[in-house]
């Protein structure tokens, strides 16, 4: 993936927006996984220095055509979320990109 610096956008600083929802939701609430994504997120500290808690913000991946859908990889592990007594869950993925896996963890 490419990083901030080499992206297609002009304006870094204008280029993500943070989907951190420790003190509220915002848009990022919308976004779905997709096996081929159009964003990717990227660990980002702008107001202070803490790497322990850095933004996580979305930057575009490719040029993306008006309209279209925004997606990033959730980066779940298959088999590897487990429900509260410890049994493997399992979530389909319909993102239905050529390359989608069928599994979202
Ligand atoms: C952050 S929300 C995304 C927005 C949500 N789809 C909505 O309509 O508000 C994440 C949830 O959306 C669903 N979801 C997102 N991407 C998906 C995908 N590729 N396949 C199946 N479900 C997906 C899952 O239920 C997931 O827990």
């Amino acid at each position: 993936m490419p990083d901030a610096q080499s992206s297609s956008c002009e304006v870094v600083e204008d280029a993500g927006f943070t989907i951190d929802a420790a003190q509220y939701g915002n848009v990022g609430r919308f976004i779905n996984h997709s096996c081929s994504p159009n964003l990717y997120a990227q660990n980002v500290l702008y107001d202070h220095d803490n790497k322990r808690i850095p933004h996580i913000m979305l930057f575009a991946a490719e040029n993306i055509p008006p309209l279209q859908e925004l997606t990033y990889h959730y980066n779940y592990t298959i088999d590897q979320v487990r429900d509260s007594n410890g049994n493997i869950k399992k979530k389909s993925c319909y993102c239905g990109s050529d390359e989608c896996t069928g599994r979202m963890y």
